[in-house]
């Protein structure tokens, strides 16, 4: 029975292939007509454009399979209808239905969140089955709705999924989003949420889901207006650039913070101190000080020749005039603006009182009289010069910063040497922050429809209002997890980092089902988190698989070699993860040795299709590998203020097998019940 069912399963997909096949040969047909036949040149290119970016888009569609589930409705609006779910619309004969549904488009939803006690008019609920090379159909599942069966997270489709060695970059979960991940991915388009979720909760997934959900539902509005994703650095983009193109979605900009605010190369560095003072939000109020000290009262009247008339204005109105563009508090530029074309104002008004009919030319020659008038009162700036004039000087420091930073965070954040000119500044990552909030003050930056900010328990609050200015008309999705938090100006609470975000009311949800991290690492990590002092509720594993391994190693590099040698005997990826220095010397050992071994920053280095990595602690967030090796925790606590959470960052990475190496004794904040997890070799 279940055998001619597949027959016709596995005959629909033949049909499916076909349809796709059409597709792209109809698209492909089109650019050649639409070529030829449009009326003009500009139209002609631009319906090309069109049409070649949809082949290209079809003709890319990932080798994966056509459809993941099928709904049959036996009540409800759908009744009698029987639609394949899958992660591209697949069109059906002129006439038809289509013969699988968009996963995002509104019908899909009853897939992610019908259950046995809301079936939502679904009779039968089925997930496929599928092997890869060549991409074949192996079977079926079925959830009688109406009956009141559901498998849920005993599917073993679903486990299988969720369960299998990671290999290479992240992967989309459509086939296997979870009713409360669904909830979160198609929120609407005005809300804004921040999700704080545990390791491997599926906070990432979740957000880049979103990104392709908006997109296909507001195409017009977001491709005009644009999504942003940040991340926290270049290996983590990589690790998940391949997600939405996946999804077809391939114009959404993915960058980190520092990237989007870098308006040069950074090659500055801040110490600590220093770094913390300008990251703290009081600098907001300094530089807005700093800036508004060069907007000066007007000195005198002014005069101005016109033809054979010498035309003047008063003191008080030019008085008034300053007063009335500061009280606007527009951006300040505008204010710039309003001075001077307020100033000419009051000159037309006299001229067309002397029965003078002012045109456009006269207006330009106004203007250039008035320039030096307005440069004195509100000069044009720079927002570097602003910055770098506040930073290369104590007095101007001093006067902004009065009241607000004490003189130890005064001489903290002074340049020792200052610069000759603003434009020979060695900016540092903090600075570019300093000189986007400047340059928010002077004109509002470029907006986009919706953000997507991952990690973001690590940004510092200026960065959160970097993100606030480019949002101020669109809506926001934020992810992190405090207990995570490894910057010295990391969020100790959501509600604080929204409001920096401008966003204080948005709604707060916590995901608390890991799909990652083994249930014996997870308890671990527990234990761990525990003594982290963050506000977060703890995970649950959904793997009971897995295996967390805690060997004491004398002889740690020899010790690494070995467990990486096992681990290349099972599928999947592999990393190695210790502080810098440590994690040197057993890379070179591991190379000795004869085993391939890339590194983050150049991941072709050694060999391109070496299976292990060498990730440094401090880079290891938001990554994730099959096997992971972690070799001297407690060099990773040391290394840094908040090393008990980078420490819990490492433990979370392995999605099957953990192998924690150490010389030294153990981190104590992950001892007390370690003694039962050893399984000594
Ligand atoms: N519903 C799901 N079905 C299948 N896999 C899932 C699901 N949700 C999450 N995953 C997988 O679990 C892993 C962890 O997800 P993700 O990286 O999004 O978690 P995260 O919460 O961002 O973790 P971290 O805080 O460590 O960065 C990924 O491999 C992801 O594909």
């Amino acid at each position: 029975m279940i055998g001619t069912e597949l027959d016709d399963e596995r005959a629909y997909l033949a049909r499916c292939g076909a349809a796709l096949l059409r597709m792209i040969d109809g698209v492909r047909l089109n650019v050649v007509i639409g070529e030829r036949v449009a009326g003009d040149r500009y139209s002609a290119e631009r319906l090309g454009r069109h049409l070649k970016s949809l082949a290209k888009e079809l003709a890319e569609e990932p080798d994966g399979p056509p459809f993941f589930g099928r709904l049959d409705f036996d009540s409800g609006e759908h009744r009698g209808q029987r639609y394949y779910i899958g992660r591209r619309h697949v069109s059906g004969d002129t006439g038809q239905q289509p013969m699988v549904i968009d996963w995002r488009a509104p019908v899909s939803r009853v897939f992610y969140r019908a259950g046995a006690r809301d079936p939502q008019g679904v009779s039968v609920r089925r997930r496929f089955g599928w092997s890869k090379e060549p991409i074949t159909l192996t079977g079926f599942e079925d959830e009688r709705l109406g009956h009141g069966q559901e498998l849920g997270t005993a599917s073993r489709i679903m486990a299988a999924e969720i369960e299998r060695p990671r290999v290479g970059p992240m992967r989309d979960i459509v086939a296997t989003i979870q009713p409360e991940q669904d909830e979160l991915v198609r929120a609407g388009l005005d809300e804004s949420i921040c999700v704080q979720g545990a390791p491997g909760t599926g906070k990432t997934a979740v957000g880049l889901h979103r990104a392709a959900y908006l997109l296909y539902t507001h195409r017009q509005r977001l491709s005009r207006a644009g999504v942003l994703i940040l991340g926290p650095n270049q290996s983590f983009l990589g690790y998940i650039s391949a997600v939405l193109p996946a999804l077809g979605e391939v114009d959404v900009e993915q960058t980190t913070v520092d990237r989007l605010l870098a308006r040069g190369p950074l090659r500055g560095a801040d110490g600590e101190e220093a770094a913390a003072v300008k990251h703290d939000v009081r600098m907001a109020a300094v530089l807005r000080r700093a800036l508004y000290e060069r907007v000066r009262e007007p000195g005198g009247p002014i005069t101005v020749p016109d033809g054979s008339y010498r035309r003047r204005v008063r003191e008080e109105e030019l008085r008034s005039i300053v007063e009335g563009a500061r009280r606007e508090a527009t951006p300040y530029d505008v204010g710039r603006e309003r001075v001077l074309s307020r100033t000419v104002a009051v000159l037309r008004r006299q001229a067309e009182s002397r029965g003078q009919t002012p045109n456009a030319a006269w207006i330009r020659k106004m203007n250039r009289a008035v320039t030096g008038f307005l440069d004195e009162v509100w000069p044009a700036v720079r927002p570097q010069e602003v910055v770098a004039g506040l930073l290369g000087d104590p007095a101007a420091l001093a006067r902004a910063a009065e009241g607000v930073l004490t003189p130890a965070e005064q001489a903290a954040i002074l340049w020792a040497r200052p610069p000759r000119s603003f434009k020979s500044a060695r900016w540092s990552a903090a600075d570019a922050v300093l000189v986007d909030e400047v340059a928010g003050l002077l004109e509002r930056p470029r907006g986009y429809g919706h953000v997507i900010v991952d990690e973001a328990q690590d940004l510092s609050a200026m960065q959160c209002r970097a993100i606030a200015r480019r949002s101020e008309h669109g809506s926001i999705t934020v992810l992190g997890d405090l207990a995570q938090g490894t910057t010295p100006w990391a969020a100790r609470g959501w509600r604080e980092q929204l409001g920096h975000l401008g966003r204080p009311r948005a709604e707060l949800i916590a995901l608390t089902l890991g799909f990652r991290v083994p249930a014996a690492v997870v308890a671990m990590a527990n234990r761990l988190l525990e003594t982290l002092a963050a506000d977060v509720p703890e995970t649950r594993s959904f793997r009971a698989d897995g295996r967390l391994r805690i060997r004491e190693a004398p002889d740690l590099a020899r010790a690494t070699v070995a467990a990486v040698r096992e681990a290349l005997d099972h599928e999947g990826s592999i990393a190695v993860m210790a502080a810098d220095a440590t994690l040197e010397r057993l890379t070179t050992a591991l190379r000795a040795q004869g085993v391939a071994v890339a590194t983050l920053d150049d991941p072709a280095s050694d060999a391109p299709a070496a299976r292990v990595t060498a990730v440094p602690a401090a880079m290891a967030k938001g990554l994730e590998y099959d096997h992971v090796v972690v070799a001297e925790p407690a060099e990773v606590v040391e290394a840094e203020a908040r090393g008990l959470n980078r420490l819990y960052v490492v433990l979370t990475r392995a999605v099957s097998r953990l192998d924690v190496l150490h010389s030294r004794p153990l981190p104590p904040q992950i001892l007390p019940r370690v003694e039962a997890d050893r399984i000594e070799a």
